[in-house]
C-alpha cells in the first residue's frame, strides 16, 4: 500500500484506490524518538546524552536525580526494547582512559558486543575504553584511504578504527595498546571479523612510547591520542603522507594548536598542510579535534 495524490491517474494504471482507510498504529517503541518524548522536561533537561553500546545503554543522570531514576529507566527500555544494562555513566580515568559506569538497571555486567560500520567489536566497558560516537569519524578516514596504504595506529584499544577501515580497505595495519584487557579483545575483535576483513591486523601489546620509536614510518599514521598525553611529535615522525592526530582542545586555542603542528612539522623538515576540525563536544568550550596532516 501507498499513497497517491491523484487518484483518477492511479486507476488509469491500473492500480486498487482505497479511501479513509483506519491503518493499525505502528508499535509503541516506534512511535518514541528519543528522551524528550518520554521524560518529564525538568528530568530530560539535567540527564546527558543517551550511548548505545551493543545491548548496554549509558546516562548521565546527576545525583539529585537518582530519586527519580525509575522514570529515567523506563524510557529508555521502552526506546530500546532489547536494552540489558543500563548504566550511569562517570568520567575516564588512568592511562587506559576507561570510563566508570555504575550499573543502574538490568543484568550486572559491562560486556557486550557492538556492531559499528559493519564490524562488531567485543568491548568489556569495565576494562578498556570504548566511545560509539566516533562512528563517523571511523568511516570518514575509511573513505579517506586507499588501498595498498601501510597505516600505523598507535593506542588502538580494542580496535574500533582499524577494524572499520580493514573492513573497507586492502590495506596493513600495525596498532600498538598498552592495556592487557584491550590488547586480548582486540585479538578476539580480529577474530571475530576475519571473514569480512579486506586488510591485514597486526596486533604490538607494549607502550606506544617505546614501541614507536623501534618502527619504520607508514604512509598514513591515525593517533587516537588519550587526553592529557602529548604524541604530536613522534606519531608525526612516523608518517610519510598523512597523520591525523585526535586532541582536546579549548575553542580559543584551536589557532595555537595548528601552529605548533606546523612548527614541529618544519622542526622535523617537513612540509605539511594542516586542516584542525571539532569532531565532538567534549566540556563546555573544548572540543575533541582531528587535526588532519598532510605531508607533501
Ligand atoms: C582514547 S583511547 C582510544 C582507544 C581506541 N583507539 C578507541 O578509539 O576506542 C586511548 C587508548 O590508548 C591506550 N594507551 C594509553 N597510553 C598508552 C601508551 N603509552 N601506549 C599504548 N597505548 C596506550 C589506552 O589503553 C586506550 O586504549
Amino acid at each position: 500500500m501507498f499513497p497517491v495524490v491523484d487518484d483518477v491517474k492511479a486507476k488509469e494504471l491500473g492500480l486498487e484506490v482505497v479511501y479513509n482507510l483506519e491503518l493499525p498504529l505502528r508499535p509503541e517503541r516506534q512511535i518514541y524518538r528519543n528522551l524528550e518524548d518520554l521524560l518529564p522536561k525538568d528530568v530530560v533537561e539535567k540527564v546527558g546524552r543517551l550511548d548505545i553500546v551493543g545491548d548496554i545503554a549509558i546516562i548521565s543522570i546527576p545525583d539529585e536525580l537518582m530519586p527519580r531514576k525509575g522514570v529515567i529507566v523506563e524510557a529508555i527500555r521502552k526506546l530500546y526494547p532489547k536494552i540489558k544494562v543500563i548504566a550511569r555513566r562517570g568520567f575516564h580515568t588512568g592511562v587506559y582512559r576507561v570510563r566508570r559506569l555504575e550499573v543502574i538497571w538490568g543484568e550486572n555486567r559491562l560486556q557486550t558486543i557492538h556492531k559499528e560500520n559493519g564490524v562488531l567489536l567485543k568491548i568489556d566497558l569495565s576494562k578498556v575504553f570504548f566511545n560509539p560516537r566516533m562512528k563517523g569519524e571511523r568511516y570518514r578516514l575509511a573513505q579517506l584511504i586507499k588501498d595498498g596504504e601501510r597505516i600505523l595506529i598507535p593506542f588502538a584499544g580494542v580496535l574500533p578504527y582499524a577494524l572499520v577501515i580493514a573492513r573497507f580497505r586492502k590495506v596493513d595495519i600495525v596498532a600498538v595498546e598498552l592495556n592487557d584487557e584491550a590488547v586480548k579483545l582486540a585479538q578476539e575483535n580480529v577474530l571475530l571479523n576475519k571473514d569480512k576483513l579486506k586488510g591485514k591486523i597486526s596486533i604490538i601489546h607494549g607502550d606506544v612510547f617505546d614501541v614507536l620509536p623501534k618502527l619504520p614510518s607508514f604512509d598514513r599514521v591515525i593517533s587516537p591520542t588519550p587526553k592529557g598525553v602529548d604524541a604530536l611529535a613522534l606519531t608525526l615522525s612516523k608518517a610519510k603522507r598523512f597523520l591525523h592526530y585526535y586532541d582536546f582542545i579549548h575553542e580559543d586555542k584551536l589557532g595555537e594548536f595548528k601552529e605548533k603542528i606546523i612548527k614541529e612539522c618544519q622542526k622535523q623538515g617537513k612540509e605539511c598542510k594542516v586542516k584542525v576540525r571539532k569532531v565532538a563536544d567534549y566540556k563546555p568550550h573544548v572540543y575533541k579535534v582531528c587535526a588532519d596532516i598532510e605531508i607533501k
